[in-house]
């Protein structure tokens, strides 16, 4: 028998997703539960910019995960269709300044968005806000900006962010709002008071959602993402009780069903379990740490794969002297400078902080004290992502002799 189309025989296998997207974190949703009160606080400070008044600046704040961005964006939306039937303009622009993250980036894009020709280097910034100022002014209406992350831009030191709330002052026939966003409270000491005093106008908290909330969340996208029948009972339940513990955080726990359904999928299963959203958190853990071991100081890689190395020569717990020897031994082979023992010790403490490496202090009487450690980490993928760096390479070849070689001397 002649097969048929691959990808006939792979979307008949397919019979977990409806629509995937919905549960990428790109995709706004058209209806926000549990966040009522958020949107009305919002919607009514925006209010007057219906009439041709000037809204007062909102900052917003929350945990990561509580809808701050879809909320505003919703609201947003909602605002400009009701000025487009009203006839009056009502303009608003969204800028991510984890990107958009220097003073000249902000204004270039502003005034890009407003249909100015600005480069995105190269002018000097008064001359971009004198476009941006310009655009606006043009003609009678309502701009609001929202500066989501706002935090970013201010730890780089800009005055954007003055210049910005003052721009009212200049101009004639428009007006100007701002909406900061931020998951960090403590941005706020190193903002200037006046700006301070300004932007927080207003101020509206988002609270973490719980369980129940989350439940209700995840229930509305699954509606929309899955196919009928396709998740077992107890599998929203689990996943919105997973993320509640965790901060109440919305985008954790549509990233479980996520990839809950995939690890489903990939194994063509008709239908998600408990069992694979567990197996889900086991890999959203792995990724994390695997994430954290790449961005690693190259010395804290190479103390790390010590241990991976002692471990796979069978050894369970070490310390810090076993590990120093080993630790030598690399160093040589990759041309790296060796530390002293006390700054790997500093290093191995940092490793446990960030809880990669589990560790004991032991009392040995007269003998002092000393680290006992354990590797908490899935060691192949850690493994992998220590080697992927090209300096490290090398080491690949020697696994074995090093482990044959430089162990020896613990026997
Ligand atoms: N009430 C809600 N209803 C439906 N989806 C929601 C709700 N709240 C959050 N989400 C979804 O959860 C994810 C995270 O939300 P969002 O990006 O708005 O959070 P945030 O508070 O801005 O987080 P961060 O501070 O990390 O940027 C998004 O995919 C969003 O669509």
């Amino acid at each position: 028998m002649i097969d048929s189309n691959i990808f006939e025989k792979m979307l008949r296998k397919n019979r977990i997703f409806k629509n995937r997207d919905v549960l990428r974190h790109s995709y706004t949703p058209e209806y926000l539960p549990h966040r009522k009160e958020q949107i009305e606080s919002i919607a009514s400070i925006l209010l007057p910019a219906l009439s041709g008044e000037t809204p007062s600046n909102i900052l917003i704040y929350g945990k990561t995960g509580t809808g701050k961005t879809a909320t505003v964006k919703f609201v947003g939306k909602q605002l400009e269709e009701a000025s487009r039937k009203m006839n009056v303009h009502c303009y608003v622009h969204y800028l991510n300044c984890e990107i958009i993250d220097t003073q000249y980036r902000v204004l270039a894009t502003l005034a890009k968005a407003l249909g100015r020709n600005v480069p995105m280097t190269g002018w000097p910034t008064d001359q971009v806000y004198e476009e941006v100022r310009e655009a606006i002014d043009g003609k009678d209406q309502t701009v609001i900006i929202v500066l989501d992350e706002i935090d970013k831009l201010v730890k780089k030191g800009d005055d954007v962010l003055y210049n910005l709330s003052r721009i009212n002052s200049e101009l004639k026939n428009a007006r100007v709002s701002l909406i900061g966003i931020t998951n960090d409270l403590k941005f706020k000491n190193f903002l200037d008071p006046r700006v301070l005093s300004s932007l927080s106008e207003e101020e509206i908290v988002f609270p973490p959602y719980n369980a129940t909330q989350l439940e209700d969340i995840l229930a509305q996208r699954a509606e929309l993402a899955f196919h009928d029948g396709v998740l077992d009972e107890g599998v929203i339940p689990y996943c919105a009780a997973l993320a509640a513990h965790e901060h109440g955080d919305a985008r954790k726990a549509l990233d479980l069903l996520r990839i809950s359904a995939e690890i489903a999928e990939s194994r063509e299963e008709e239908k998600v379990t408990k069992e694979h959203v567990r197996e889900a958190v086991k890999k959203m853990e792995r990724d994390n740490i695997v994430e954290v071991v790449r961005t690693l100081p190259n010395q804290s890689k190479i103390v790390l794969y010590s241990m991976i190395l002692l471990h796979k020569n069978g050894k369970r717990k070490f310390i810090t002297g076993e590990v120093y020897a080993v630790y030598k031994t690399l160093c040589k082979k990759v041309g790296m400078d060796v530390l002293t023992q006390r700054r790997v010790s500093d290093l191995l403490s940092e490793l446990d902080m960030l809880g990669i490496i589990n560790s004991i202090i032991i009392s040995k009487g007269r003998y002092g004290r000393t680290r006992e450690m354990r590797l908490d980490v899935p060691m192949d993928a850690v493994k992998e992502a220590i080697l992927d760096d090209y300096r490290f390479e090398v080491l690949r070849d020697y696994e074995d002799r090093l482990l044959s070689s430089s162990l020896d001397m613990f026997d």
